[in-house]
């Protein structure tokens, strides 16, 4: 693959910077452009000395320059929904690693779907998406356990995280529930709640110091339990991932697309 023409759309961000940083290392991928919204105080500063790399001569712009190939986006839900509307007119590929999205601002992405190629994973991370078929492996094997098995997901993310629960977490309740049935997520708990339902996934988020994000999956049985669990050391497993997927996505017709694709799971 000659040199990728990548735009990273949340330039100055915690993932952005990684992904800058990991793109501008790659050797098959450059970083063609980095991108903030319009009232950014990054705007006109060079990507590469945001990321902490020295100048790599990428002035961080508002606007996505035509010879971009392809998008990885980690921003915010209001700033993708814009994203994605250029990316379908310009007929763009796009990576989106964005969570916290609203039903409505998951439509639109949805509806572009027809149009562009879009890898979407509320995780880029290799071992997370591992864990999750592993968690779904569990799932279909605890099914039909006589007493129940209670299946709660702890998350826990840096203070600075602005969406809860996290998507990975929601995405792990996803694939428990569509192997076991349960119909109630229930967020937290507090009061005299009583008896648990069987029909019940747990979620509790914790929000602690810089916790690049760690996810555990408890299925808890009379007698013993079950516990699946994934911790991030640095975001780089995200920014890896997600280069992957714009290598990936690139080679696609338009449609909706997995890191179980982009890695082969
Ligand atoms: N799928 C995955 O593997 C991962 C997803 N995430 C998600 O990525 C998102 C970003 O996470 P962080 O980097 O920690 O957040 P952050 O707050 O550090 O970065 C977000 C960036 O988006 C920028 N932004 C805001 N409005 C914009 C606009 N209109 N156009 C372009 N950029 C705009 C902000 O200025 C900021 O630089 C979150 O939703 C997080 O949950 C984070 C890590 C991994
Ligand atoms: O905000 C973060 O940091 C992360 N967010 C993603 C999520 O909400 O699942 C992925 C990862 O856990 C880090």
């Amino acid at each position: 693959m000659s040199n990728l023409k990548v735009a990273v759309h949340g330039a100055a961000g915690r993932m952005g910077q990684r992904v800058t940083a990991v793109t501008h290392a790659d050797k098959e991928a450059k970083v063609a452009a980095a991108i903030e919204g319009k009232s950014s105080p990054a705007l006109g500063k060079d990507a590469g000395e945001l990321a902490g790399l020295g100048k790599i001569d990428v002035p961080v712009t508002v606007d996505i320059p035509e010879d971009v190939e392809v998008v990885i986006d980690f921003s915010v839900p209001e700033a993708l929904i814009e994203l994605v509307k250029v990316c379908q007119s310009r007929k763009l590929p796009l990576v989106i690693a964005t969570t916290g999205l609203s039903p409505e601002q998951k439509q639109i992405v949805d509806n572009a779907i027809a149009d562009i190629p879009v890898v979407w994973a509320p995780s880029m991370s290799q071992a997370v998406n591992v864990t999750m078929e592993l968690t779904r492996l569990a799932s279909r094997f605890l099914k039909n356990v006589p007493e129940g098995v209670d299946v709660e997901i702890i998350e826990r993310h840096h203070r600075y995280k602005e969406d809860a629960p996290s998507g990975t977490a929601l995405r792990f309740g996803e694939i428990v529930s569509s192997e076991m049935g349960q119909t109630n997520h229930q967020h937290g708990r507090e009061g005299r709640p009583g008896l648990r339902p069987r029909d019940e996934i747990g979620y509790h988020a914790l929000r602690v110091g810089d916790n690049v994000g760690e996810h555990t999956i408890v299925f808890g049985m009379l007698g013993e339990t079950i516990e699946l669990s994934v911790k991030g050391s640095t975001r780089d497993s995200y920014a890896y991932g997600a280069l992957a997927a714009a290598k990936f996505v690139v080679k696609q017709k338009p449609g909706l697309y997995s890191m179980n694709d982009v890695l082969g799971l």
